[in-house]
């Protein structure tokens, strides 16, 4: 898997240039989510595919803001789902922004991701890889350094509360509201990376993104945000469910399904699990 990894370290050099050089605005095109696509969202894809069309053991990728299936190599091992430019609507007003990769074998499902990949983009350039554990590098001078492991601990002290809140369930509400007046504290940039990242190297927390009436499956996706991060949360001893189950359990039934999704350390995840199984059905 080193070659695909070191194809993510180019992709980032190459993204990271973009983010500062190229255009935020928006382009004429829709993704498949229908989410009107910016330049640098088509820009970083060009960009990924470009440079994953020369790696051999990569038989097949999807992007999030592309249709269908792209096969690479039919002896190839890997399949690759990623977005390439998540939470690219924050570039214009220059808060963090990222790129994140799930790593599949066989099929593209929760149950066959075998590793995962993020860069976030922020003051400094971070990727972070996750395997059988997780791992920090830092680009400094052109180059991935190693800096750390990344572990969570059982509990932590911030709260990422995702989606539109005139659209979360009572009990949701409830249980956010609860959170924070146990004293946690609030942390969210509406950048999944950055978020994510942050509850990561601080210890813990809990991010949540809940189904909500607008959204009843949420609003991130599966292949492309939500299995890759809870790949790493699982790998750094925390957890990833979608409110009841390991969101890695899901059954994905189209490239870009969505899922509920709740990351975090253990102590937050089993409370979301409480409030969830005493006040919703799934
Ligand atoms: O503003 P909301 O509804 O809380 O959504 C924020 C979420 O949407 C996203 O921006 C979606 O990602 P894209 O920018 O790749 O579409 C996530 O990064 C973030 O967690
Ligand atoms: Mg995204
Ligand atoms: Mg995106």
């Amino acid at each position: 898997m080193t070659e695909i990894f070191d194809a993510i370290k180019k992709s980032a050099i190459e993204i990271k240039n973009l983010i500062e050089t190229g255009d935020t605005g928006k382009s004429t095109h829709e993704n498949s989510t229908g989410d009107t696509q910016l330049k640098l969202d088509i820009a970083s894809d060009e960009i990924i595919e470009n440079i994953f069309k020369e790696v051999s053991s990569i038989k097949a990728i999807v992007s999030e803001e592309q249709e269908e299936i792209i096969s690479l190599n039919k002896d190839g091992k890997y399949l690759i789902a990623y977005d390439p430019l998540d939470g690219s609507s924050l570039a214009d007003v220059n808060l963090s922004v990222g790129s994140i990769f799930g790593i599949y074998e066989n099929e593209f499902s929760g149950k066959n991701i075998v590793a995962s990949v993020y860069v976030v983009y922020g003051p400094r350039v971070e990727l972070v890889i996750a395997t059988t554990d997780v791992k920090m590098y830092r680009l400094i001078n052109n180059k991935f350094k190693f800096m750390q492991e990344i572990k969570l601990n059982e509990k932590g002290k911030l709260n990422a509360p995702g989606s539109t809140q005139n659209c979360w369930a009572p009990y949701h509400k409830k249980m956010i509201d609860d959170i924070f007046q146990d004293g946690y504290r609030l942390r969210y940039s509406g950048g999944m990376v950055p978020d994510l990242h942050q509850i990561l190297l601080k210890g813990g927390g809990l991010f949540s993104y809940p189904g909500t009436t607008d959204r009843p499956k949420g609003k991130l996706r599966q292949l492309f945000e939500v299995f890759p991060f809870a790949f790493v949360y699982e790998k750094a001893n925390g957890q990833a469910i979608d409110g009841f189950d390991r969101v890695l359990d899901v059954e994905t039934t189209h490239i870009h399904d969505t899922s509920p999704c709740f990351f975090g350390s253990n102590e937050e995840i089993n409370r979301v699990k409480k409030v969830y199984k005493e006040n919703a059905r799934k």
